[in-house]
């Protein structure tokens, strides 16, 4: 569905992105994981055909976006991160106009509109002014209108930034069954939760470059233990402390308010902890996540 080869993005002499190698293959969630600035926004406008290409190679469905960019318009769906929905518009007719935008019969737009309504669960407030929707509601139609061409590829750029975590489950569920009717998705996100949930594969970016990629599962395992111990202790010991834990893990992280020990066990861990005579003020047993992988990539965390 996507190739890019030491694919590039220029601003004047900046480069957002610094030559980066992509596949994403038809059926499948694939994620563009980084924090703020790291490039994901820049590389998903090349992908819609919105922004040209600075360098590099880039297929989209097989065509070149540079010689046919409305081919491939045609043939996708965009959902921006900015809600971009016409407030002067209701509901309904923000999918009715905009699938005539697309050319699509006035008969066949209205049908979809009403499919599209009731997929995003918001028949009942067809005739409701866009302003009265709540941000999820907001979201859910702006998926909905990029569906209204029917497309095979659908990107979305920070789908659920800025939604409460209700919100953002009802959205993920919305992803998820469109994943399950065969639409290719390519998500950005910062959020390692929205990626493990939705991505089978990602790419860890960061400044313009790819740090990793593979599946969640495959990531986690390959750059971090199965478990990790968080302890927190008083405000400005956790450096003094390293030493006293370093050899109980694999790895340690130094967070300004705690330290996390990566081991496989983390219970017992703990309890080398307390044996030692060590009593921090806080501390828990997780699972190893995204989180952990972009720290251990880049040594800082993904949300600041
Ligand atoms: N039109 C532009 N002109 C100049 N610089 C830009 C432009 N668009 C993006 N940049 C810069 O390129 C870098 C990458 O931005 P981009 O939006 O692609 O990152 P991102 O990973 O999507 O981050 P965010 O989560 O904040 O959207 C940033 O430093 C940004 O300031």
């Amino acid at each position: 569905m996507i190739s890019a080869v030491g694919l590039r993005k220029s601003f004047g002499e900046f480069e957002a992105v610094k030559g980066i190698d992509v596949e994403v293959r038809r059926g499948e969630a694939f994620g563009f994981l980084g924090p703020n600035g790291a490039g994901k926004s820049s590389t998903m406008r090349m992908i819609a055909s919105v922004s040209p290409v600075t360098g590099g190679e880039l297929r989209i469905l097989g065509m070149d976006p540079t010689s046919d960019g409305p081919a491939i318009r045609s043939r996708i769906g965009v959902c921006p991160q900015e809600d971009t929905l016409d407030n002067e518009l209701n509901v309904f007719d923000n999918l009715f106009i905009y699938g005539r935008y697309f050319g699509i019969d006035k008969a066949t737009c209205r049908e979809r509109a009403h499919e599209l309504l009731e997929f995003a669960v918001l028949t009942d407030k067809a005739k409701a002014k866009v302003e009265e929707l709540s941000g999820g509601m907001k979201r859910r139609l702006t998926i909905a209108r990029s569906l209204i061409n029917r497309p095979e590829l659908l990107l979305l750029d920070e789908p659920t930034t800025g939604l409460d975590p209700q919100a953002r489950h009802v959205l993920w569920d919305q992803l998820f069954r469109l994943k399950q009717a065969g639409v290719t998705l390519v998500i950005t996100t910062h959020y390692m939760d929205e990626a493990e949930q939705l991505c089978d594969r990602l790419v860890v970016m960061d400044k313009g470059l790819i740090a990793a990629q593979g599946s969640p599962r495959e990531l986690i395992q390959h750059y971090s233990t199965r478990e990790v111990a968080e302890l927190r202790f008083g405000v400005g010991e956790h450096e003094s402390l390293v030493g006293k834990v370093e050899d109980l893990g694999e790895r340690i992280e130094v967070l300004p308010d705690r330290l996390l020990v990566y081991a496989d066990d983390g219970e017992a861990v703990l309890a080398q902890v307390h044996e030692r005579g060590l009593q921090p003020v806080a501390a828990l047993v997780r699972r190893s996540s995204l989180e952990d992988v972009f720290l251990r990539l880049t040594g800082r965390s993904l949300v600041d």
